[in-house]
């Protein structure tokens, strides 16, 4: 490809690098725009995947039609068929209304589908169908409907592995596969990580008006040596915290290694992330969650028992009889006098409470499900996919509370 319209195209998409492996990966979409493949993109979360469909999109005969992009992996099991490939009315509790349905919409245009590794089986035939065909079937319809839907799909998990499991179908794999395009993690690009905190930092000079970061050139050699979990969303989410919080303008190593993990710790959460889940690490997140059920229940023992001492004290002054609870249901189980902090929240806690003050801490269960999430996230370096592990989680779960949660 030449190279001036390389540069063109990163331009006009905001794509900052200029490694072989990222150029590639553009070439390989711009060659394959004018046709109507299908093309799996593949890459750890976060290396900017995002933006090769509507590359592709844009530079294909469809540019004047629809492109709709779609997370799978955000969207509960019991609606994604539903929200795919519309539905008729009374198809479902609550379907007033027939549905379209986002291949419905997508006629003659662009399709992506963020995350396909996450698709239920189930969803995954019916794709599959519409992908050879071009027909599919409304949920509670019997009619077949035609539509002539370009799908670019994308992944990070490794999908040989899924298939191997039987997790993914090998028919729709190798349909979606037709033109692989790999996004290479951002350890592998060499200068163009300096490229990219430059962008961020920029960024964060016109966005707040503040004096623009500059790097000694150890602060360099720690950035290209890290390796980078959550690829460059961590590398943007650090720029932006340094950017904010740091009132030296000229970073250092050392006011770098205040804001991302020390290597140990990231080679750490690569080897949780590739243990299998239900070992000894998801158990103490269960702990953990387990630990945040009992004390809000302990709470709401406690505000009750409050509640019906004030009902007792009102029913005397009107002159009545206290009522006897035959059933001490609102009595602490005797299991759970105190509940104690435990050891691994202790370890590794910047929000420890002194015992002097035990209580400062939020006992809701909303409260520390966020902080929880967020913990969880900052540690992956904003990998949802590792945290969701961490949290022991699936990684649709994570993505549901992150919305609802308003974190994403
Ligand atoms: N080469 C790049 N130049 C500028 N910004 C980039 C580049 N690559 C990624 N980004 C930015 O990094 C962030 C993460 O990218 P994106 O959401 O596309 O990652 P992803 O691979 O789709 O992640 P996930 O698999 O978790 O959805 C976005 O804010 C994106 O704009």
């Amino acid at each position: 490809m030449e190279q001036r319209l390389l540069q063109q195209i990163k331009q006009r998409y905001g794509v900052v690098g200029n490694c072989e492996q990222l150029n590639h990966a553009l070439d390989v979409c711009l060659q394959v725009a004018h046709t109507d493949l299908s093309v799996l993109i593949i890459g750890e979360s976060g290396v900017g995947k995002e933006i090769l469909p509507r590359i592709i999109h844009d530079n294909s005969p469809r540019k004047r039609e629809r492109y709709l992009a779609i997370n799978c992996g955000s969207i509960p099991e019991g609606t994604i068929d539903s929200e795919l490939f519309g539905h008729e009315k009374g198809a479902y509790t609550g379907a007033i209304d027939e549905g379209e349905g986002y291949f419905g919409i997508a006629n003659k245009g662009t399709l992506f589908l963020d995350e396909v590794g996450e698709l239920p089986l189930a969803t995954q035939a019916r794709l599959l169908r519409v992908l050879e065909t071009g027909e599919y079937i409304r949920v509670g319809g019997t009619e077949v409907l035609k539509t002539d839907v370009r799908i670019v799909a994308a992944t990070n998990v490794n999908m040989v592995k899924a298939v191997s499991e039987g997790k993914f179908r090998q028919d729709l794999y190798y349909r979606l596969n037709s033109i692989p395009v790999r996004m290479p993690a951002l350890r592998e690009r060499g200068n163009d990580i300096l490229s990219l905190f430059r962008l961020f930092a920029l960024q964060m000079v016109e966005k707040y008006k503040m004096p623009r970061l500059d790097l000694t050139e150890d602060a360099k050699r720690l950035l290209l040596k890290y390796k980078w979990p959550g690829n460059v969303r961590q590398l943007k989410n650090l720029t932006e915290q340094i950017s904010l919080l740091s009132e030296e303008r000229t970073i250092t190593a050392e006011t770098l290694r205040r804001f991302i993990p020390e290597d140990e710790e990231t080679m750490a959460v690569a080897s949780y992330s590739t243990k299998p889940s239900g070992e000894s690490h998801s158990y103490e997140q269960e702990r953990r969650l387990l630990f945040n059920f009992l004390v809000e229940l302990q709470n709401s023992v406690q505000r009750l028992n409050g509640e019906v001492q004030e009902l007792q004290k009102q029913i005397t002054a009107l002159g009545g009889q206290p009522v006897q609870m035959s059933h001490p249901v609102l009595s602490l189980p005797s299991s759970i006098p105190q509940i104690e902090t435990p050891a691994y929240e202790m370890a590794d806690s910047e929000e420890i409470k002194t015992e002097s003050n035990p209580v400062v801490e939020s006992l809701n269960v909303g409260d520390n499900e966020m902080e929880l999430l967020k913990k969880a996230l900052r540690r992956c370096g904003g990998n949802r996919k590792n945290a969701a592990k961490e949290l022991g989680i699936s990684d649709r779960t994570l993505y549901r509370r992150l919305k609802q949660l308003n974190l994403e």
